[in-house]
């Protein structure tokens, strides 16, 4: 026992050059540097908890030195932080006489290994084709599988054939026998399989999803996403890129990073769950006219975002909500949200403080706040669970909002000039403060419900009238424009919602992902 904690040194070669290696179970790290450098002492140390696998060396290299010195080697894969967030499977061979000794070493890694218990062992993966630029199954086939395969990872393969085939197949399925799912392509994909595992747990556990206020059970499976869409904000912004060797090098060494959701409701029935944004205007109206020119993969965006910032449209409705406590930090916060964040920590306590007393049937404690009520004319209202960080938007629609705070971030564009509401736009991709703008509020909430000025039955009574005068070029005064403006919708993470007025609740630490949040400082 005493001799497992010891740490194993040895005189191992790697590139023809003398190292000593050592294997220190109480760091625990694998580490080695040169014994005679030509140039400076490089040492160079991995984590137990970074390693993907060790392998003996057949003697395939039918190289004269392996010949003649009759070398033993092996191989330890590693994760390696190569540009800022993106990681790559690096591999180092080391080489000996000895063959009881490189045993010796390979016995010993494996043991460590076995040791990392939140590891998965078996996969349910699901794969859309048609996400983003229709590359899912390339880029699983060519860039994961070989790497589960190398993290002895087995896995179960599902390619879609229609959309909710996820989400549906995840009520049936046996879960058990899985440690994760995987979601190969965009935010709507992961979206279904959320779904899916969200419905499976109330179904399994009898709760009833229409009821905004039931205090929802958590998904204990993990779900790991293989960035394969046109936005992957969720990945993006849970990992810090959208690179499907990093997301998948993540799942291998079961990172675990817990996830806020929102429900979304319509007068007691239930609609959808959202976790990156529920965006109504602009951004409604956007998905909109971006599902027309789906063929056009994630330029779709860029085109209708185009659109839409010309057509320059507004909406009147009522916003309520109840301001979530200052100790969850404020949406102006400087500082964002990181691996191991503070305020996300103290969030996973009291949410399991929250649960207990749920389970025991004992009483609330919790000071809900006053309702603030805004009624206006807006440009868009946007709820960021996150801060939908993604390529298009670097620091995202709201930077300082948190992953698992049990917090969403309301953003309210008023009724602004089209050079104003660029003026937001383009702060998005800068380093201004997009929300230091007169028209601009912003308020961290656990709840908010919206309903529009015009009841949504008057929107559809008046769609054939309006059909009719769609040649008049709209001036944002829908009263005398013939578009079918009057509403707009809500964009629910790409997926457009049936109803306008809507009831959102945040659900902390709802669901758990393969990641980590974003590292500080990940440059190696
Ligand atoms: N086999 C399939 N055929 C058609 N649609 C599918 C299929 N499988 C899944 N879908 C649906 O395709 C929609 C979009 O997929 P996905 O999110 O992967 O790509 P995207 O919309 O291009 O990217 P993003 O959501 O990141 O903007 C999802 O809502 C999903 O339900
Ligand atoms: C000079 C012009 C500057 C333009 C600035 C654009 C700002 C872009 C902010 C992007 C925010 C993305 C929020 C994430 C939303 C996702 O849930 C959703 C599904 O994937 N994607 C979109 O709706 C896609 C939304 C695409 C909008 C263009
Ligand atoms: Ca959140």
């Amino acid at each position: 026992m005493e001799s497992a904690r010891r740490p194993l040194v040895s005189q191992l070669w790697v590139k023809n050059r003398r190292n000593e290696a050592v294997l220190d179970p109480e760091r625990p790290a694998l580490s080695w540097k040169e014994l005679q450098p030509k140039s400076g002492r490089v040492c160079h140390s991995v984590p137990i908890s970074e390693i993907i696998a060790v392998e003996t060396e057949q003697k395939r290299y039918n190289s004269d030195t392996w010949q003649k010195f009759n070398h033993h080697a092996f191989t330890v894969h590693y994760a390696q932080r190569a540009q800022k967030h993106c990681w790559r499977c690096s591999a180092v061979t080391f080489w000996c006489k000895d063959e009881e000794l490189c045993h010796q070493w390979i016995q010993a890694i494996k043991k460590l290994l076995e040791l990392q218990t939140s590891r998965p062992k078996h996969l349910l993966v699901y794969i859309n084709p048609y996400g983003g630029k229709q590359q899912g199954k390339q880029i699983y086939e060519q860039k994961v599988a070989p790497l589960f395969s190398l993290a002895s990872i087995t896995t179960d393969v599902i390619v879609t054939e229609r959309a909710n085939h996820a989400k549906d197949d995840l009520f049936e399925v046996n879960l058990e026998k899985y440690d994760g799912v995987i979601s190969v392509g965009g935010d709507g994909m992961f979206s279904e399989v959320m779904h899916g595992l969200i419905g499976r747990m109330q179904k399994d556990s009898s709760i009833d999803q229409n009821n905004p206020s039931a205090p929802l059970a958590p998904c204990n499976l993990r779900i790991g996403i293989i960035p394969a869409g046109s936005t992957d904000c969720i990945c993006y912004a849970t990992v810090g890129i959208n690179d499907p060797v990093t997301s998948a090098l993540h799942i291998i060494i079961g990172d675990l990073q817990h996830m806020d959701v929102c429900s979304v409701h319509h007068n007691n029935t239930f609609l959808k769950y959202s976790v990156s944004l529920l965006g109504y205007g602009f951004y409604g109206d956007v998905l909109k006219d971006s599902e027309k020119n789906r063929w056009m993969g994630p330029t779709r965006y860029d085109f209708s975002g185009f659109k839409t910032f010309l057509s320059h449209h507004y909406y009147e409705g009522t916003v309520s909500f109840q301001q979530a406590n200052q100790t969850l930090g404020s949406p102006r916060d400087k500082s964002t949200c990181q691996s191991g964040c503070y305020i996300c920590k103290q969030s996973t306590q009291e949410v399991e403080e929250k649960r207990k007393r749920h389970h025991y049937n004992l009483e609330e404690t919790e000071d809900d706040g006053d309702w603030k009520v805004i009624r206006g004319k807006f440009m868009a209202i946007n709820a960021a669970n996150m801060s939908c960080a993604c390529p298009r938007s670097p620091k995202g629609l709201s930077p300082a909002a948190h992953l698992a705070a049990g917090t969403i971030d309301l953003i309210l564009v008023r009724r602004c000039s089209r050079l104003n509401f660029l003026r937001h736009l383009v702060r998005h991709k800068n380093q201004d403060d997009q929300f230091d703008l007169a028209f601009v509020e912003v308020y961290r909430v656990k709840t908010f419900l919206f309903t529009p000025k015009h009841s949504e039955n008057e929107d559809t009574d008046n769609k054939d009238v309006r059909k009719k005068h769609f040649n008049q070029i709209c001036n944002g005064n829908h009263s005398s424009c013939g578009c079918n403006h009057v509403n707009s919708i809500w964009n629910c993470d790409g997926e457009a919602l049936d109803h306008a007025a809507v009831e959102v609740r945040v659900h902390c630490q709802l669901i758990k992902l393969f990641a980590r949040g974003i590292e500080e400082d990940s440059k190696p």
